[in-house]
């Protein structure tokens, strides 16, 4: 898109022309960001017929009239969607939720590509919460960035209200409340896991403390960008002012992942897997939990009595999903990963079952288990739906599991040591042994 394209006025509907323009303008910053403020036209006017909107007086929210003049939800209603969209004339205009902004890196990415048209459908935060998407991109990718930007322009989504694009954290996570942090340089051939650390954890380093200066004080921040645990731990040690409880690393497709092998070998569909932890680093000492894990409710290895599968194929078997993934498909998993975003974040948006828990990369003070402090390790969680989560405590650890454990543990301490410089802990050290334990196709 040509940049004088991006100030052009946008053509709207009559009715909602006759709302004041509100919010219909696209605006661009002559800044490294960019600014698209999406139409939202209406997808069905005709079917919200007899229905017209008028404008509060802060100019955010219009009121939704019905013919014979009653004004419907008033108070919650923001921006021309106080008007239904559902084709159904007889529904009752909906409200909608205040809206939220939430930053997405790597928006230009492959995972990005399929996580944002996620968010903005909907199936995410629920279908009566708009939502404000913030781009951000590297300086290579801000035409590709124009791109997406475009494609969501076009899918007409009526709960994304506005699109910000740009490469500079401090502009683009202004008061963001979620903080989807996916962007990471890839690694190249050849290139050394501590080079990659290094790397990577600028980009968490300076992301941290953008957060910290800009974002709103409670944000919630999901790391996906790998070494994602250290990138995770990087960015909450420099973000001071948001509590670390916020910060997650996704270990949440690992979760997936080793539920559908658990479902496989069981003959079961996979809602019959629950109570799935994925434990430590997101790599190949991670540890999925089969002795706490549950089959149609029943202990894993009552179900599944081949104990010697279940010990050596099975973590295997989720550890050689990307790269069996990757050989067949010719990409690394971007989708199964965007699904596992959206899995993760609805697990801290909505309470978690009764009895059930979910793996979330977290921080690990205060953590019942005897995981060493100050690392970002994979845990089970539960949530009450409020964005926040309480380490579930009851879990059993067995010698098979400590030991595996305690495996990961050492790998993230080494992964720390790499970083020191990054974290405040001063000067780092990097030794981390002759093993490459990166996720095959997930660097
Ligand atoms: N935790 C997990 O379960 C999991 C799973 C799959 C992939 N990943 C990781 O997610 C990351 C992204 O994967 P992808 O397939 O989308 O990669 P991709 O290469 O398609 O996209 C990455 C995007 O990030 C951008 N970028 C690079 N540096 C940036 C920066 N400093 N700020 C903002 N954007 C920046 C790039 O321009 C690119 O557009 C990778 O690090 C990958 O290893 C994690």
């Amino acid at each position: 898109m040509a940049m004088s394209d991006l100030s052009t006025p946008k053509t709207t509907s009559p009715l909602l022309r006759s709302s004041s323009q509100l919010r219909l303008s696209s605006k661009l910053h002559l800044s490294n960001q960019f600014r698209h403020l999406l139409l939202p036209t209406p997808l069905h006017t005709s079917s919200i017929s007899k229905i017209s909107c008028s404008v509060s007086q802060n100019n955010q929210a219009p009121v939704a009239v019905q013919d014979n003049g009653s004004v419907k939800t008033k108070k919650e209603c923001y921006g021309v969607f106080c008007l239904t969209y559902d084709l159904k004339a007889e529904e009752e205009t909906k409200s909608w939720k205040k809206m939220i902004s939430i930053a997405v890196s790597g928006a230009a990415g492959m995972i990005s590509n399929h996580l944002l048209f996620k968010l903005a459908s909907g199936a995410v935060f629920g279908p009566d919460q708009p939502i404000a998407l913030k781009l951000l991109g590297s300086e290579r990718s801000i035409q590709a960035l124009e791109g997406v930007a475009m494609e969501l322009e076009d899918s007409l989504f009526p709960l994304l209200r506005e699109v910000d694009i740009g490469t500079d954290p401090y502009e683009v996570f202004q008061d963001v409340e979620w903080a989807l942090l996916i962007g990471a340089k890839p690694r190249g051939p050849g290139m050394e896991r501590a080079a990659l650390l290094d790397i990577n954890g600028q980009i968490f380093a300076e992301q941290g403390k953008a957060l910290n200066a800009v974002a709103s004080p409670n944000v919630k921040v999901l790391v996906v960008g790998n070494p994602c645990n250290t990138n995770a731990l990087i960015c909450l040690k420099n973000a001071p002012n948001i509590p670390a409880k916020n910060f997650h690393a996704l270990t949440r497709l690992d979760e997936n992942r080793a539920k559908c092998q658990l479902a496989l070998k069981a003959g079961v569909f996979y809602d019959k897997v629950s109570n799935m932890t994925i434990w430590g680093n997101h790599s190949t000492t991670q540890v999925p939990d089969f002795l706490n894990a549950r089959i149609n409710g029943r202990p894993v290895k009552e179900v599944i009595t081949d104990h010697k599968w279940l010990e050596e194929g099975f973590t295997e078997s989720v550890q050689k999903r990307g790269g069996l993934l990757i050989q067949k498909w010719g990409r690394s998993s971007a989708a199964s990963t965007a699904v596992s975003i959206v899995d993760a974040i609805k697990s801290l948006v909505t309470p978690t079952p009764e009895g059930d828990w979910f793996s979330t990369g977290v921080y690990t003070n205060g953590n019942p288990y005897g995981i060493a402090e100050d690392l970002v390790f994979s845990m089970p969680c539960r949530s009450n739906g409020d964005g926040d989560y309480e380490l579930v405590k009851d879990v059993e650890i067995d010698d098979y599991l400590r030991k595996r454990i305690a495996k990961s543990e050492a790998e993230l301490l080494a992964e720390k040591k790499c970083v020191a410089h990054l974290t405040g802990d001063g000067i780092a050290f990097c030794d981390l042994g002759p093993v490459d334990t990166m996720l095959p196709g997930e660097v």
